[in-house]
């Protein structure tokens, strides 16, 4: 099986800044297959973000090695699309602008293929008819779906979303996983999610990462074995009912007191 993601042995020290050392990370070795969605959840500070740092390239490991593609990760690569809590979205420039603003901050202009690749994904993610509208016009749900569909632009083979949708209320937030399960499945990439909802993570994911508190390591690694596709009726099968019992029970025997 290919791997697309490897860290190996990965440890995180971090400085603060009255010079505590706190060792955010230690050991995890996590190996991520082409394609898959996984999951990482565990209690409040583990290190679920500063995985993903490690894994965009914005964060080099005090330990250890990660890799992409068999490549040592040494710097932010296009391969890789990221997706934040918050939207994170320019209020001066309208929806299609905020879209095509990553390559023209890179590539200083942007191409004819490229605006109209960013219609499409605005199309995509529901929004066609909102192109020319400024950030503040949409709403919570609408302007993450922006942020999903900018982090596709350039189509990047990985993406890493932290806790995407915890702002949005829960309905929206359950509308917005189907739809990320419906785009994944229409441009299938590795996707790396970090969520404190143990529902979303069984509902989208083909693996769990189940984190303990800092020092964060992986705790364990469970396969979720609901068929695809998945949607309302996933969340009344039984075996998701006694996994997601199983995993609280779990997260929660091993969270601090
Ligand atoms: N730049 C930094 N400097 C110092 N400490 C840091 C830094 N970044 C993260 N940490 C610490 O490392 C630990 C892991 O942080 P991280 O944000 O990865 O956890 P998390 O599991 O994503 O948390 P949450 O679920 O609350 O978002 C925390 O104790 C955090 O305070």
């Amino acid at each position: 099986m290919e791997h697309v993601i490897d860290l190996d042995a990965v440890g995180q020290v971090f400085t603060s800044s009255d010079g505590t050392r706190i060792t955010a990370l230690q050991g995890v070795d996590l190996h991520l297959r082409r394609n898959e969605f996984v999951s990482l959840i565990g209690p409040s500070g583990c290190g679920k973000s500063t995985i993903l740092r490690l894994i965009s390239g914005l964060l080099r490991p005090t330990e250890g090695l990660v890799r992409i593609f068999d490549y040592p990760v040494t710097e932010p690569r296009d391969e890789i699309g990221m997706v934040f809590q918050k939207p994170t979205l320019l209020p001066w420039l309208s929806v299609l602008d905020n879209i095509t603003f990553p390559m023209r901050h890179k590539y200083g202009r942007v191409s004819d293929a490229e605006h109209q690749r960013a219609r499409e994904l605005l199309a995509m993610v529901g929004l066609g008819d909102f192109g020319h509208k400024r950030p503040h016009e949409l709403s919570g749900g609408m302007q993450q779906r922006v942020s999903i569909a900018r982090s596709l632009l350039h189509d990047p083979d990985i993406l890493l979303m932290d806790e995407p949708f915890s702002a949005l209320d829960a309905l929206t937030r359950d509308e917005m996983s189907f739809e990320l399960l419906r785009i994944w499945n229409e441009r299938p990439k590795t996707v790396v999610f970090v969520t404190h909802s143990i529902q979303e993570a069984l509902l989208l994911s083909d693996r769990i990462v189940v984190m303990s508190a800092r020092p964060g390591k992986v705790d364990d690694i469970i396969d979720v074995p609901l068929p695809r596709p998945r949607n309302m009726a996933t969340l009344a099968d039984p075996v998701f009912t006694q996994m997601a019992n199983d995993i609280r029970m779990q997260v929660f025997s091993r969270a601090p007191v």
